[in-house]
């Protein structure tokens, strides 16, 4: 079963209702900022499902026994609406390395479309656990297409896919072709748009926090 942030009532229903809100995203600042939030939320979500081990400090008074992670995850993201997003991840994750993918969609004459990656640039994942970071887990077609590319190339040893808002087709999708991928979203939305947007969703994350692309 999927994470979902938002089952559970807390401050980070706010940053959502933010993200969604048709006049709250002209403010295209406020709408980076409270994916950014929402990012590092879902990343401290998260964080209590990792591996510790007991470890020692030494304070100015005695030695403090503490229990520490015993790796910091490797942040993947598609660029470039996901970029406010892997940033959150980032600042609780403050030593990930991270990994950037090129991607686009290639349209046919139907209307219908897959998805092309262009370029990953990442560094070596062999026994590193990843998180797939992508703001709007629509199809899912990106994810599961990065991650396959990714699972060929190196040993993975735990994979985890983040999402603000996921269609339950999107979930579906992931869960089907990537069957060891832990999920965790924001919101699940349950329809999508003929041009696979999510609805209600929050429309174009990328053009909202960057700019609307020609
Ligand atoms: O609803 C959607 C789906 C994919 N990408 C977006 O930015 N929004």
């Amino acid at each position: 079963m999927p994470f979902i942030l938002n089952k559970t009532d807390s401050i980070a229903n706010l940053y959502l209702a933010d993200m969604r809100d048709v006049v709250a995203q002209r403010d295209r600042a406020r709408f980076r900022r409270s994916q950014q939030k929402l990012g590092a939320i879902l990343a401290y979500e998260l964080s209590k499902t990792l591996h510790y081990q007991t470890s020692e400090v030494q304070t100015p008074l005695g030695i403090c026994k503490v229990h520490l992670p015993t790796q910091q995850p490797v942040l993947a993201t598609i660029l470039r609406a996901g970029l406010p997003f892997h940033q959150g991840f980032l600042e609780v994750f403050e030593q990930s390395e991270s990994a950037f993918v090129t991607a686009c969609r290639k349209t046919k004459k139907s209307g219908s479309f897959t998805i092309q990656v262009d370029n990953i640039s990442t560094p070596n994942l062999d026994g590193k656990v990843l998180i797939m970071i992508d703001t709007m887990l629509a199809t899912g077609q990106s994810v599961v297409n990065v991650c396959k590319e990714l699972l060929a190339q190196y040993d993975i040893a735990e994979l985890h896919v983040a999402a603000v808002i996921a269609s339950t087709e999107g979930i579906a999708h992931v869960r089907a072709n990537l069957p060891k991928a832990k999920i965790w979203v924001c919101a699940v939305d349950e329809e999508m748009t003929s041009k696979s947007y999510i609805v209600p969703g929050l429309g174009d994350a990328g053009d909202l926090a960057f700019g609307e692309k020609v």
